[in-house]
């Protein structure tokens, strides 16, 4: 195995290299030497002085000529029959493993009895030969013969090259294109397999090559006759004792064609072509040779400018949304409302299930048993599917799925041609969205082209031009900087507002709730544990999720006192004092010793050297205020203010933020003992496993 170790790079800087063991390198040699040497003694025999001579002889032009038609045409009907069998055989069938060897069969088989099962398919005497024949074809021992053959040895080539590639292709671009509306035609057509390109260029050049250098199953089904079937390898083989030098020069031919085909499986030929067109307008920035057809190669984020005012008056056209369903091979279990024109965040751990509603919404996912509405639009139900891109639902993902092969106009302008644009109206309507996300000066740009900000907002444009209801954002600022997310927060907010849209927000940033949402749905496991505004979500968490994801400490313990003047025991001993219980169903159910929680915002977290004198006391006017021993166990940065972590006598934790000033004058280093006052009136309990539900809104 290679081992790996740092070394001294030609400038003295440190470089990782591999070192290769010597015996890995010497077998390599000889492997090469295997390889190179034939063609090295075959050079030496050549009359190089006399080649042009020797090719324009009759029977070398012949061969060369037949070999030219039939190899051409032979990798062109590969190209037409190979591409529909490795497109199927990509996909999943009963019995796929078994074609899937059937297809590549010819590649193991001696080319000789490929000929003869030919012969014996094809042939006079053959099983088809007879049929063929009564209608005035017979096709073995002509130049069909030699098409046919080139073709049954080098389709599997370029079958099994593009059948691999397509099984191991990301299906993520495919997907965004189903929601913006493309049929299966249009997803083969204008996003499968031009990114499918590069696989089926080599394919078909490995099916060309292969072509080129058929001997076996030709003579074996073709014969030999000059002109008709006698292709360059069979000259060559014939040709070698009579006429050595022809035979030698045909043969130089052959590797130099070999030579230039399989090299051309190794060339960039997208990045070549886009530096070719790039060159008399200097407008694009394509990639260094040899980068990746994903490599993002422009330089960042571009400044947009302000936004421009957005297109025509405002129009509300947002629906409610109502789903409800049970995906019982994901667990997840969901009954959500949005009301229209109103954005709920849909948070909740990895795996709780976001994603599964985002696609159930979008129609990636039927809703087997259960019902998606849409307004009064029943889009999945047990009356039929609306299949994503019907639906006036537009979904942007994790990824901004930017079809790379593309220019930014045409990613944009996609959704409304797959809604019957046209070209002009839909490139129309590209240019008006670009401009409302800022990124108008992107329009002529690849897709490949754009940092992760810039593929953000076309996503945005790309998704806004479909004229959506209901936009569905599943965390789609994951991937960017906080200066991108920001402004992607602003162009949903400005576009969600202006158009009345109704939005499903799936988020793990807190600021994004804050900032965009009006209501808040918290899954945990596949199911709704916790709904409401969002303000009264983040200002009072019941769920331990949330209660994380603002920073709100959660103690465990079990319940004394009374519902007007509840408190948590700990297990250590000591109480915490909560504020009088509001919700009628939580009073009602108050039971002294039953295991609850206590949420104490950070805020409400004083931290103190020694017990201020005031201790668990009502001050005149004031609120009581609980007292607990601590020792500080981190202190770490958030931005102005300072995040203290406590540690309870109990084990359990709490958090308060303090001011760096604050910090500095108390001393708080990890270790410290000290005392931290929390106001009752913002610490609430509330018994463990309960859902709180503050709005009609969402259910
Ligand atoms: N394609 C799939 N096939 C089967 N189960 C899946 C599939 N995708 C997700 N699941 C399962 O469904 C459940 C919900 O997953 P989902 O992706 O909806 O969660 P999530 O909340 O979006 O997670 P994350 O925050 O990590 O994106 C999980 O248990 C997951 O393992």
């Amino acid at each position: 195995m290679p081992d790996a170790d740092a070394a001294r790079g030609p400038r003295g800087s440190r470089a990782a290299r591999t070192r290769l063991p010597v015996s890995v390198v010497l077998l390599a040699v000889i492997g090469a030497c295997a390889t190179i040497l034939p063609s090295v003694g075959l050079g030496t025999r050549v009359a190089w002085t006399r080649l042009p001579a020797l090719l324009a002889s009759e029977q070398a032009r012949l061969a060369l000529g037949l070999s030219l038609r039939t190899c051409l045409l032979a990798t062109a009907i590969s190209v037409v029959l190979g591409v529909p069998l490795a497109i199927v055989l990509a996909h999943e069938w009963p019995g796929v493993r078994v074609a899937r060897v059937l297809a590549v069969l010819p590649m193991a088989m001696p080319p000789v009895v490929a000929g003869t099962a030919l012969l014996a398919t094809l042939g006079k005497r053959g099983l088809l030969g007879p049929l063929l024949e009564r209608v005035g074809i017979q096709v073995s021992f002509t130049t069909a013969a030699v098409v046919i053959a080139q073709v049954f040895v080098s389709m599997p080539y370029l079958v099994v090259t593009l059948e691999a590639a397509l099984r191991s292709r990301d299906t993520r671009p495919e997907t965004i294109a189903r929601t913006l509306g493309a049929g299966p035609a249009t997803l083969l057509a204008r996003i499968t397999l031009p990114l499918a390109a590069p696989a089926l260029a080599r394919g078909a050049a490995l099916a060309l090559g292969r072509s080129l250098g058929e001997f076996g199953a030709t003579i074996a089904f073709a014969g030999s006759r000059a002109g008709v079937t006698r292709t360059v390898p069979l000259a060559v083989y014939l040709e070698r004792e009579h006429d050595t030098p022809t035979a030698l020069a045909l043969a130089v031919v052959l590797i130099a064609a070999s030579f230039l085909v399989v090299g051309a499986t190794g060339v960039r030929w997208d990045l070549l072509v886009r530096r070719l067109r790039a060159r008399p307008s200097g407008s694009t920035a394509p990639g260094p040779a040899g980068s990746s057809a994903h490599t993002v190669s422009a330089p960042d984020d571009d400044p947009a400018g302000p936004l421009p005012p957005l297109p025509g008056a405002p129009s509300p056209r947002g629906r409610a949304v109502h789903l409800c369903f049970t995906a019982s091979g994901r667990d997840v279990a969901v009954d959500l409302r949005i009301p229209a024109g109103r954005t709920l965040a849909l948070i909740g751990p990895n795996g709780s299930g976001k994603s599964t509603v985002c696609a159930v919404i979008a129609g990636l996912l039927d809703a087997v048993g259960g019902e998606v509405r849409l307004g009064e639009r029943v889009v999945d139900g047990p009356a039929g599917f609306v299949p994503a891109g019907q639906r006036e639902v537009a979904l942007l993902a994790q990824a901004p799925g930017v079809f790379a092969h593309m220019s930014v106009l045409d990613n944009v302008a996609f959704g409304p041609r797959c809604r019957g644009a046209s070209r002009a109206a839909a490139r129309q309507l590209a240019r008006a969205e670009l401009a409302a996300v800022g990124a108008a000066h992107l329009a002529e740009r690849r897709g490949e082209e754009l940092s992760g900000g810039q593929a953000a907002r076309v996503a945005l444009a790309r998704a806004l031009a479909t004229r959506p209801a209901v936009l569905v954002l599943d965390e789609p600022t994951a991937a960017v900087d906080v200066a991108a997310r920001q402004e992607l927060r602003t162009l949903v907010a400005r576009r969600a507002a202006h158009d009345g849209l109704t939005v499903l927000l799936v988020t793990h940033d807190v600021a994004e709730v804050a900032a965009l949402a009006d209501d808040v749905a918290v899954l945990d496991r596949g199911r709704v544990v916790e709904t409401g505004p969002a303000a009264r979500v983040l200002a009072a968490p019941t769920s331990t999720f949330t209660a994380r994801l603002t920073g709100t400490t959660l103690l465990r313990g079990t319940l004394a006192g009374s519902p007007d003047r509840p408190r948590l025991r700990l297990e250590g001993g000591a109480e915490v004092v909560a504020a009088p219980l509001e919700n009628a169903v939580e009073r009602a159910g108050f039971q002294p010793g039953r295991s609850a929680s206590a949420l104490l915002p950070p805020e409400a977290v004083a931290v103190y050297a020694r017990r201020p004198t005031d201790e668990i006391s009502r001050i005149p006017g004031g609120s009581p205020r609980n007292a607990l021993t601590a020792t500080v166990r981190e202190v770490g940065g958030n931005g102005g203010l300072v995040t203290v972590v406590l540690e309870l006598g109990d084990g359990q934790s709490l958090r308060a933020l303090l001011t760096a000033a604050a910090v500095a004058e108390l001393g708080l280093r990890p270790g410290l003992p000290v005392v931290a006052v929390i106001k009752a009136a913002q610490v609430r309990i509330t018994p463990r496993g309960s859902v709180v539900r503050n709005t009609p809104a969402t259910r």
